[in-house]
């Protein structure tokens, strides 16, 4: 009997649950059009989709003066990184401290790892959203109504560190990649603890980043024969504090911006940089984390690897007191464990801000 499309890459392995990566399916030879399982439909009539406006750019800051600026540069910087906390929820970051060459190398390693046979990536899969190393696709497989065009790879590298044993060299790029984005996001945290008038180690010691929660998401969207038809990652915002993202040079990432989706350019010299749903909390709503998504193309494939930034899973997420006045600024969110917000994420199905939302007071 032949092969179908759906079965290709399918493999059985240690009684854990398989799959079929989308690698697979566009490795295989019947794929000429997208399968009916992976047919997203928007409201496109609705959507207006632009690349940022002149008059509204996307904001940019510059790392090098927050850390290493006089004091007039750094307190720019942080009114600046406020503002792109407020009003974007988003930002690209320039002249930062992890450089070109570990960057690329992550990124190879990334693309050997998605490469590996089936099988030995298979010995990964499925299972629970605390597992501390996980290789899926879609997004949720059990709960998705259709399939997005993405496969992934989701480690935990703090407090405890983990790495798949293959390919040979992934451990010690992702040992270098997690220590320098992990210092880079708790440099940034300092810079918007500030920005809202608090303590700068305030995120820090509140969130208890000592034993905070870092996991690194790589995710791999081959080309796609119909991507007008298809959605990589549907709207949705991000848990924890600040998500870090470089990509290998191929556009897909869109952000909400005042009702419209925003085109982020392909640029592969700036980390971009997102607003997270804790931080909304901790800022009781100040900063906005931000809707995104990623759409796919025909041509190229796109790696993205985003790094979560997030409160100890133990840490309970609330409204900073010293923000609160119980008259013009009452508390906006209930608190929740960290630990007890992932498992709500995985319980529903990516959809914008719906986790937030339950959150919300
Ligand atoms: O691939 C992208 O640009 C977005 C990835 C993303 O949103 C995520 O991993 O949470
Ligand atoms: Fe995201």
């Amino acid at each position: 009997m032949a092969t179908t499309a759906s079965e290709v890459g399918k493999v059985q392995s240690n009684n854990r649950k398989s799959f079929t990566s989308v690698k697979a399916l566009t490795e295989s030879p019947e794929l000429t059009s997208l399968p009916p399982s992976y047919t997203y439909t928007t409201n496109s009539d609705d959507e207006i989709v632009a690349d940022p406006d002149e008059d509204d750019p996307i904001p940019v800051i510059d790392y090098s003066l927050l850390v290493a600026g006089t004091p007039d540069q750094r307190a720019k910087t942080i009114q600046d990184l406020g503002k792109a906390c407020e009003e974007w929820g988003f930002f690209m970051l320039i002249n930062y401290s992890v450089s070109k060459s570990i960057m690329e190398k992550m990124v190879d390693e990334v693309f050997a790892f998605f490469n590996l046979r089936e099988e030995e990536k298979q010995e990964y899969a499925g299972k629970d959203v605390m597992d501390p190393i996980r290789y899926g696709t879609s997004s949720n497989v059990s709960m998705d109504k259709v399939l997005f065009w993405r496969d992934f790879l989701k480690i935990v590298v703090h407090p405890e560190f983990h790495s798949p044993d293959k390919p040979p060299g992934f451990r010690e790029a992702l040992t270098e990649y997690s220590r320098r984005s992990w210092k880079l996001g708790k440099d940034l945290l300092k810079g918007i603890s500030e920005s809202l008038g608090l303590e700068v180690n305030y995120i820090e010691d509140t969130m208890n980043l000592d034993s905070g929660f870092q996991m690194i998401a790589a995710n791999l969207y081959p080309p796609c024969p119909q991507p007008e038809l298809a959605m990589g990652i549907p709207p949705h915002s991000d848990h924890g504090l600040l998500n870090l993202l470089m990509q290998n040079g191929v556009s897909g990432l869109q952000l909400l911006h005042n009702g419209k989706w925003i085109n982020v350019s392909s640029t592969s010299s700036c980390l971009l940089v997102f607003v997270s749903d804790h931080l909304e909390v901790v800022s009781n709503g100040k900063y906005k984390s931000v809707v995104h998504r990623a759409v796919v193309s025909n041509k190229a494939t796109r790696i993205s690897l985003a790094v979560v930034i997030a409160p100890s899973l133990e840490t309970v997420v609330e409204p900073a007191k010293e923000l609160l006045d119980n008259q013009s600024n009452p508390a906006a969110y209930i608190g929740m464990k960290h630990r007890d917000y992932m498992q709500l994420q995985s319980s529903n199905r990516l959809n914008g801000k719906s986790v937030l939302d339950k959150v919300k007071i």
